[in-house]
This record gives C-alpha cells, structure tokens and sequence, in this order.
C-alpha cells in the first residue's frame, strides 16, 4: 500500500525535489465518516488508524479525529487532506506507508463538528488516546470533581447543554453523548486506547460521574445507550525525528511534516460490544476476546514498567533512549529483576512469558526506533500506581521485600529528586514534594502516597528503597 502523492512543497533533504501529500494524486478519496477520534498524536496514527486503514471494509470507515488540545496538528493534516506516512522502522531498515483513513481533522475546541458528528447515526464508534492524565480521574479513579477544568465543563453543560464550551475529554465526550440524545441517533462504543488497565470502565466511570453532575437522566441513558470497550494495545512509537522526515523525502519524494515512526509490532486486544458495528480491524490483526486482563497485566507489567524503570534508572545514569539504556549490562540485569518480580505474579504460561520477554529485548534494542526516555519519565504520577504498585503489593503478600520490584519505585524517587530526566507531570505540584528532604523522608512518604502498605515488612522495605535510591546515586557519580 506504498504509494507516493503530492503537491509541490519545501524540501527537507539536501536538494532533493519533494512534493506534499494530497488526495487527488493520492487517488483514495475519503471514507464516509463512521468514526470519532480524540487525541490525534503518534500512537494513535500508528495504531488504531492503521488498523482502520488496513481493515477489508476501511473504504466504508472514515475517521473524523479531534486534537487532544493543541490546534497544531489539526490545521497541519488538514493541510494534506488527512493523509500522513507512517514510516514502519524495523532493524534492517525503514518502510514508509501514506494512511489515507483520516477523513476529516478538526481543532480540540471545533465542538459544533463533534456534536453534527455524534449525532448522526452513521457514526458508531468514538476511540480515544489522550493519555492517562487526559482522563482527569482522581486517586479514586473516578472524575476528579475538584479539578478547575472539570468543574467549568460540568458548569458549561449544565448552563447550556446544546452549546455549552468544554475542553476536557470526559467533557467533550459528554457533550457530544448530549448530542447524540437529542438526536435519537442510537447507541455508540466509546473504545479508550491508552495504557491504562481496565480502560473501558475507567472510561466508563468518569463519563457516568461527569453526565450525573450535568444530568441524572443522562446518566441513565448512557448506561442505556453507550458500550464502553477495554483494549490492550501495543506498538512502540516515538515521537517523529528530522531524520524521520528525512528518510520519507529519500523513499518516496514526499515532504510529510505529519510523518509518524514506528516499529514493526502491533497488538491490540479488544473485548466489549459495538452496538452500532465497527470496521472489520481482525484483517489487521485485532482480537476480541472475552478477557483483556491477561493481556494487559503481562503488556503493562513487563513492557510498560521496565520502560518505566528504564526511563527514570536509565536517564539518571545519563542514557537518553530505550536502546542506549538496554546496552548498559548492569540496566539490563535491573530490567530482568524487574521481570523476574513481575513474572511471578502474571496468570499466563511460563515459555510464554519468556517468549515475551525476549522479544522485549529485541524491540528494545532496535537501533533504527530512537524512543526518548524522556519522553517514557513523562506523568510517573499516573504510571507508577498502575505499573509498580500492584507488583510490590503481590510480592509483598508473598512475604517479600522485592528488590526488583522496588528499584522502579525507588528510580521515581530518584527522579523526583533531580536525577535524570527532568520531571514533567500533570501532578507535579503534588508529587515534586514527595521527594523533599532526607531520603529516609522521601522514601516514606512516596510510599504513603503510592499506598504502599508493607505491614511488618514496612522497615526492611524502606531500607531497600534508600539503599537502591543510594546505589543509582553512587553508580551515578562512579
Ligand atoms: N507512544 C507509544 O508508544 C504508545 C503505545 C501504546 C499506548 N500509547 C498510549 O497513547 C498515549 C499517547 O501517546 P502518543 O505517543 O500518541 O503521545 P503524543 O504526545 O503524540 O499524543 C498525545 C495526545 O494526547 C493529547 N493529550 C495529551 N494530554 C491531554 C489532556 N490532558 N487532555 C486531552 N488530550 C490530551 C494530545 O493533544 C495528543 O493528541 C500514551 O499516553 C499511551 O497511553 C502510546
Ligand atoms: O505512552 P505512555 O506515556 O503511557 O508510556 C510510555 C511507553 O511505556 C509506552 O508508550 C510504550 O512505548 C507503549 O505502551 C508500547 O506499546
């Protein structure tokens, strides 16, 4: 499906002519919108817009995708009329292939087209990947009331349901049920692809807890109306590069701003209903199961929480990507600890769970994907609880003081106190504090925060923390 549109544009490689990209070279018109998407970034155009534009029916699946805020990127797709390269980077070398399953790219803030979207009936699936902090969910999980984001939406709604202005994601996707209400247009699946377990009903939850604020009846008709899909999903994709840009101009003629790289693997897991039918995505690879927690546990715990260890361990060493750190032998040994703790706990198969983790390695250690660490560090406060806590907690009741499975949690703290990367979170006024003052304070009250419990154990843990927390610092300066 390589093809090789344009209209003429700048060049970004060294003298060589390039063309932009436009439908009407392109030849592929765009599909008939049945989609909503919010949150337009990277993964999102590496993953489930692929997975649309590979699927047997995509010619009948257009997505209409909204920025998560910015109007950036939506005015610069829009300038290509939806299309974009996704530049698959595997280790013997980059394949570059133009999407064509974005029909229409709108600003965050154009809330007039996502309620003429979810009021019409051809429309039967909303996916989201606004990642974890765009959910504004509460320690408790649940909508975060308090927050001044949430209070105005719920304000705005209330005083105007038909117009009212709302700029948070569970806000707009109340808004726009609002809408499909009025309309009579039918039921919808709202699909949550990011990293968070159990997506569907954290989704689901602060969609019920804004819709009861605005309206009780409303929340009846969303239990009623709205099927709320769990996924696990996969695919390793950085943040785009010059080069990136770069090799696209080479390969195909083509300067694509909007070029987005990835690697080679894709996963995606899905279980729930779509009421109003869905692109056939298993052409590409999709599964629906009964079950998604499986899948997740063993993606969340073993690839997401050693990129998490690697991310605040590796970057406080002075490594800047996922591959540089891997090639550090004493990183990797704190990445199998790491492994070796989480294992233990996962419900699956042990060669399978091997097989898993060696594969990590290799897609760690490809050379031609440059994932930043900094990137990873982003939002510990949303990653940490679901990604090392439960590990900690496991091995806990199995009566360990796991130094694999602290060492994630004492790399936070580290980072929290300077070391690495620098910290960039959504909760940063509030987790910044944690790692004040002597270590020995640091540690105990991260630990509290996290809800770290340890019983008995709660001293000897707390001495492994500082100890580890101190060996990043010695091998640091070593
Ligand atoms: N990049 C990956 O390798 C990868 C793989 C699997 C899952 N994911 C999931 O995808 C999410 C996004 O990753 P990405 O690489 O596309 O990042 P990105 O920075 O390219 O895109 C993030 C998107 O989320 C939106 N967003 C950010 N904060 C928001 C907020 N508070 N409210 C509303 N929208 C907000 C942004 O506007 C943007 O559209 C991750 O957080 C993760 O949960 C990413
Ligand atoms: O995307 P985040 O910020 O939730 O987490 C950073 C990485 O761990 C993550 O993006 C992985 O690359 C991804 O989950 C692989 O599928």
């Amino acid at each position: 499906m390589t093809t090789s549109p344009y209209a003429a544009g700048p060049d970004p490689s060294a003298g060589q002519p390039t063309r932009r990209l436009s439908r009407q070279t392109d030849g592929r018109p765009a599909a008939p919108v049945r989609i909503v998407h919010l949150g337009v970034g990277n993964f999102f155009r590496a993953h489930a817009a692929w997975y649309t534009e590979r699927a047997s029916d995509a010619a009948e699946w257009g997505i209409a995708a909204f920025t998560g805020r910015s109007p950036a990127t939506a005015r610069a797709l829009s300038a290509q009329e939806g299309l974009y390269t996704l530049l698959v980077r595997g280790p013997e070398g980059a394949a570059p292939e133009v999407i064509s399953s974005l029909s229409a790219v709108h600003p965050a803030d154009d809330l007039d087209s996502l309620r003429r979207y979810l009021a019409d009936p051809r429309v039967s699936v909303v996916t989201t990947t606004v990642t974890e902090a765009g959910y504004r969910r509460s320690s408790s999980g649940g909508l975060d009331t308090a927050a001044e984001d949430v209070v105005r939406d719920v304000a705005a709604l209330r005083g105007d349901p038909v117009d009212g202005v709302v700029t948070t994601t569970p806000g707009r996707l109340v808004a726009g049920l609002l809408a499909r209400r009025a309309a009579g247009a039918g039921p919808i699946a709202v699909v949550p692809n990011d990293n968070v377990p159990d997506n569907g009903e954290m989704v689901a939850r602060v969609v019920r807890d804004l819709a009861r604020a605005v309206d009780p009846s409303l929340e009846t008709w969303v239990g009623e109306h709205v099927s709320f899909v769990t996924t696990m999903v996969d695919r390793i994709t950085p943040r785009t590069t010059a080069d990136d840009r770069a090799e696209v101009a080479r390969q195909l003629g083509i300067d694509d701003p909007e070029t987005v790289p990835t690697e080679p693997f894709s996963e995606w897991v899905l279980s729930g209903s779509f009421p109003g039918g869905r692109p056939d995505w298993e052409a590409a690879g999709a599964r629906f199961v009964d079950d998604v927690g499986p899948f997740e546990q063993r993606k969340l715990w073993l690839l997401n929480g050693s990129h998490s260890l690697l991310a605040y361990a590796g970057s406080s060493l002075g490594h800047e990507t996922v591959a540089d750190a891997i090639a550090d032998p004493e990183v990797r040994a704190w990445v199998e600890e790491w492994w070796d703790a989480a294992s233990a706990h996962l419900s699956l198969p042990a060669d399978e769970v091997r097989d898993y983790r060696s594969a990590l390695l290799a897609r760690y250690r490809n050379p031609s994907i440059r994932h930043l660490l900094a990137q990873i560090a982003a939002d510990g406060s949303q990653k940490i609880p679901i990604r090392a806590v439960p590990v900690v907690r496991e091995e806990l009741e199995a009566g360990r003081v796991s130094r694999g499975a602290l060492r994630l949690v004492a790399a936070w703290i580290a980072h929290l106190r300077g070391a690495g990367a620098p910290v960039t979170d959504a909760h940063a006024d509030e987790v910044v504090p944690l790692g004040e003052g002597t270590l020995d304070e640091a540690a105990r009250r991260t630990l509290e925060w996290l809800a770290i419990d340890a019983g008995p154990h709660t001293e000897a843990v707390l001495e492994e923390v500082t100890r580890l927390v101190e060996g990043l610092g010695a091998r640091r300066s070593s």
